[in-house]
């Protein structure tokens, strides 16, 4: 299976309208590819808080539709990372959303770990309140979002749900990029997943984006690693690995249900 990382820049001066049209036209030369990723709050732009409101979107909103529409062209899975949904009872949330190859939502996922250090989106995002997993043609699929790698019990809520790959749009500066690094490869290594993690880039709002998509294998093996401009990474992946790495090394088999019966 063809999966395509795709790193977008949200540059200041460009409209929602202008980047959708241009990442269409990148989308449309991806014949082939079996799932596109994007990255988080790319056609409103993550540090642009205050377009939030105004660029809101429903499930019919200018992103989905775009993307909905180069999904059925070319008969391919589309994450299109993320967008702020509205959904018309004055909250707004950053959702993320899996379509099929024929164009329908099959997946979406609000962000449940809104970001506060010198980010607006907590103040500004509703956290979500689900963690839906659907099954495809990579395997059992769920998505988290950009801060969520941060928290270990998340991941472990998904692992026991029986998650195979994890996708993780994000908008991730690059002062931490080390830190994007380690827990993209320690959250794969740790539940035996699949990781495919897609970085925004360039500057936003005088914050500099880190780029360096990763795809990560059941084994912790970086597969691929983007740099740090606009640029698609294109990996082939075997859903079967995780069943392969599991039965080789059954790390996962010997996991307890909690730990807090533990005494001190
Ligand atoms: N968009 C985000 O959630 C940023 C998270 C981040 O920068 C970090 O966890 O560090």
């Amino acid at each position: 299976m063809k999966v395509a990382l795709v790193q977008v820049a949200s540059p200041d001066g460009e409209t929602q309208a202008e980047r959708i049209a241009r990442v269409e036209q990148t989308l449309r030369g991806l014949n082939g590819v079996d799932l596109i990723v994007l990255p988080e709050l790319w056609s409103a732009g993550y540090f642009h808080f205050d377009d939030y409101a105004s660029l809101a979107e429903t499930m019919d909103g200018p992103t989905v539709t775009m993307c909905s529409r180069v999904a059925r062209d070319l008969q391919a899975h589309v994450h299109l990372g993320s967008i702020v949904e509205t959904s018309g009872n004055g909250q707004l949330k950053n959702t993320s959303i899996l379509l099929s190859p024929e164009g329908r939502v099959i997946h979406s996922y609000s962000k449940v770990h809104v970001f506060g250090y010198q980010s607006l989106e907590s103040k500004l995002l509703t956290p979500g309140s689900a963690l839906p997993v659907v099954q495809t043609p990579f395997g059992r699929v769920t998505g988290t979002t950009c801060y969520d790698l941060r928290f270990p019990g998340l991941w472990m809520e998904l692992s026991k749900r029986g998650v195979e790959l994890v996708i993780v749009p994000a908008a991730w500066p690059a002062a931490r990029r080390e830190h994007w690094r380690l827990l993209t490869s320690a959250r794969a290594l740790e539940h035996q997943i699949f990781v495919l993690a897609c970085n925004a880039v360039g500057e936003q709002a005088g914050v500099t984006l880190g780029g360096h998509s990763r795809v990560v294998d059941p084994s912790g093996v970086v597969l691929a690693e983007a740099g740090d401009e606009e640029e698609v990474l294109i990996v082939d992946i075997d859903p079967d690995q995780v069943r392969a790495t599991r039965e080789e090394f059954p790390v996962l088999a010997d996991r307890l249900p909690a730990y807090d019966h533990l005494t001190n």
